[in-house]
């Protein structure tokens, strides 16, 4: 095949797909048939601060003794040339060839590149555009088959409907090298806890509901509730397309506000494809991707491959300050002596297991990042053509055909190790100081006790476990917005209640008044709340009773949302429906 150019005249055939931190994604509206089912994948370079990308072209030597077994990659003259067969030599045959597009790699030249880039430019998320630029250094950029169709769907006029799903780290570490404090990782998933952070740092609006640990369990109803927990809080992790067109989710990720997230819209877009009655549609939906999630087993496959990360960055930063022969900066922090201190049997391995380790580190961390792909297309009944897999969906009694890609396979770079141990410092720190900020005080247990993970119910009537609530509160009126936002979202719900009390008392409001309130509410079981398996729950034992609240299916409307009681809540502003609401519920008192 003659090698692909693009020029600056080709620039008005790509148009904006999407794009994640590292690259652009852009579909193809030209009329050649070689680009037709492709998109094109360019890099993006950091406006601000050093990119990973950026702190060389080439491999570095550390690198090339790295990836040194797999000698393709040594012989690349770029960086982008090592990346793209890193993806076909290192994450394809781990995780199926079927499955993964490396793509192939088509000149670009400067101008196209500056065309490329002005004519996106107003439909780029603004923060992503703040964030970084197409880099018009690139020479090449990748053509990748266009996961969201089905080939020459569009030409036929055949509908195809497809999810993208960032599934995340499947699995929780049990490694010795995980620090004492730090323990909490093998019992929440990194994704949980990350929330926290990105919370803080308003990466997020609000905490998401998903679990990776449900996608990944191989079982049909965990799988289901994963889905439909990514699509009550999709963040980047979820996306649906139709005909390659976005319908759901945000573009570009990021603060993933979006009024494409419109669930009576979303109703009425798949209207083409499932066959059901209004109202019904979104669940028929999402069974169906959930039972190609279970039918596929594609999930075991990934997990498996997260799994080469088995001494966590906890133990495997060690390995990496061998292997780029430096002195351990870790040990030097921990007070730990090199040789004969905890992480002694790490840095007495010989080379080549510290490489090993450091690599399968670097193999694991392109999989927990990567996204999943699948697409489905209503299959004739009695067709017995098709190449593809097919679901019949009981419900509907259609039968689909289904296919299933990875994409964004692409390697991180050594250097990133010092990152990812900070990265984790910082989660964990947040997630730490968050939990002792809106802990009980010492002294009462009994409070505890009664607020175990399991089932409890919220307040009973007891004087004690009042007057320690009580005064933990006089802590938290000294923490800032962010910190309230944080636990409105994080605590059981006998917490997220009594922080919207003391929100009050920032405001204004009397503590004891508050609290009476709170407590007179709880005793007369107007309402009840209860903490399921770390899911907040409010339940309204009688309508009657909430007569005073102004609107009681409003009032219910927001409980019943629980989380969105404690966003709406925090981000209330004086006069909002919002703000009205909590006050009347004061006013009660
Ligand atoms: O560290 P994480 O888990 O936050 O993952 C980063 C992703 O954030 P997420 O949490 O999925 O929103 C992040 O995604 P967003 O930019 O947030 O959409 C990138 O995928 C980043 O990879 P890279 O720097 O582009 O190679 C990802 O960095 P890696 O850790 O995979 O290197
Ligand atoms: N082959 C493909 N087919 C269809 N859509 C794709 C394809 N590749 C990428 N996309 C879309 O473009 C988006 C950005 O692509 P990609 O994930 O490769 O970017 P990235 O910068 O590498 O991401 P990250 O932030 O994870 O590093 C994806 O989330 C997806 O919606």
């Amino acid at each position: 095949m003659a090698e692909l150019i693009l020029e600056a005249k080709d620039a008005g055939d790509w148009i904006y797909r999407g794009e994640g931190a590292a690259n652009l994604i852009l579909s193809y509206t030209g009329s050649s048939p070689r680009f037709d089912g492709k998109v094109l994948r360019v890099q993006k370079v950091k406006k601000n601060g050093i990119s990973c990308e950026e702190l060389s072209s080439d491999l570095s030597v550390h690198e090339c003794l790295l990836w040194k077994e797999d000698c393709d990659l040594l012989s690349a003259p770029t960086r982008e040339i090592a990346e793209h067969l890193y993806v076909q030599h290192v994450m394809r045959p781990l995780l199926g060839s079927d499955h993964v597009d490396a793509g192939i790699r088509a000149l670009v030249s400067r101008d196209f590149l500056e065309a490329l880039a002005k004519n996106i430019l107003s439909q780029r998320p603004s923060w992503r555009v703040d964030d970084a630029d197409v880099n018009t250094q690139c020479d090449y950029a990748l053509l990748i088959s266009d996961h969201s169709v089905f080939p020459q769907a569009l030409h036929d006029g055949e509908l195809s409907i497809s999810v993208e799903i960032k599934p995340k780290c499947g699995f929780l570490p049990c490694s010795r090298y995980i620090s004492e404090e730090h323990t909490i990782k093998r019992s929440m998933t990194r994704f949980k806890l990350h929330q926290s952070l990105k919370l803080l740092r308003k990466k997020i609006p609000q905490l998401s509901q998903y679990d990776p640990l449900d996608m990944f369990s191989g079982s049909k109803e965990r799988i289901l509730k994963s889905i439909k927990d990514l699509f009550s809080t999709p963040q980047n992790n979820f996306r649906v397309f139709l005909n390659g067109s976005l319908v759901f989710g945000s573009l570009g990720g990021g603060k993933y506000i979006t009024n494409v997230h419109n669930d009576k819209a979303f109703e009425d877009e798949l209207k083409s494809v499932i066959e059901a009655d209004n109202g019904t549609r979104t669940t028929c939906f999402l069974e169906l991707v959930s039972e190609a999630v279970f039918r596929s087993g594609l999930l075991n496959r990934l997990l498996e491959v997260q799994k080469l990360d088995v001494f966590d960055i906890e133990g495997a930063i060690h390995a990496y300050y061998d292997v780029v022969s430096q002195p351990c900066v870790i040990c030097k922090k921990l007070g730990e002596d090199k040789l004969s201190g905890r992480y002694s049997s790490l840095h007495s391995l010989p080379l080549d297991g510290s490489l090993k380790i450091v690599k399968e580190y670097l193999i694991a961390a392109t999989a927990k990042d990567l996204s999943v792909m699948i697409s489905f297309r209503t299959r004739e009944k009695g067709d017995p053509k098709s190449p593809y897999s097919v679901i019949f969906h009981e419900s509907t009694g259609q039968s689909f055909d289904y296919k299933v890609s990875f994409i964004d396979l692409d390697m991180k770079p050594l250097e990133k190790m010092i990152y990812y141990y900070e990265l984790d410092q910082k989660i964990l720190r947040c997630y730490t100081k968050l939990m002792e900020t809106v802990k009980p005080p010492e002294n009462s247990a009994r409070v505890e006790e009664k607020t175990s993970y399991q089932e409890k119910s919220f307040v009973e009537d007891e004087e004690h476990g009042r007057r320690e609530l009580i005064g933990s509160s006089l802590h938290y009126t000294e923490m800032n917005e962010d910190d309230y936002l944080l636990i409105f979202q994080l605590m059981p719900i006998r917490v997220l209640l009594f922080a919207q009390l003391n929100v009050e008392l920032k405001m204004g409001t009397d503590t004891r008044q508050s609290w009476k309130l709170l407590h007179h509410m709880n005793r007369r079981h107007h309402i009840m709340t209860v903490l399921r398996e770390k899911t907040l729950q409010v339940e309204l034992r009688s309508c009657d009773t909430l007569k005073g609240l102004g609107n009681p299916t409003r009032f219910m409307q927001n409980l019943h949302a629980s989380d969105m009681v404690s966003t709406h809540f925090a981000t209330a502003k004086p006069g909002t429906a919002e703000r009205e609401y909590i006050c009347s519920t004061i006013e009660l008192c």
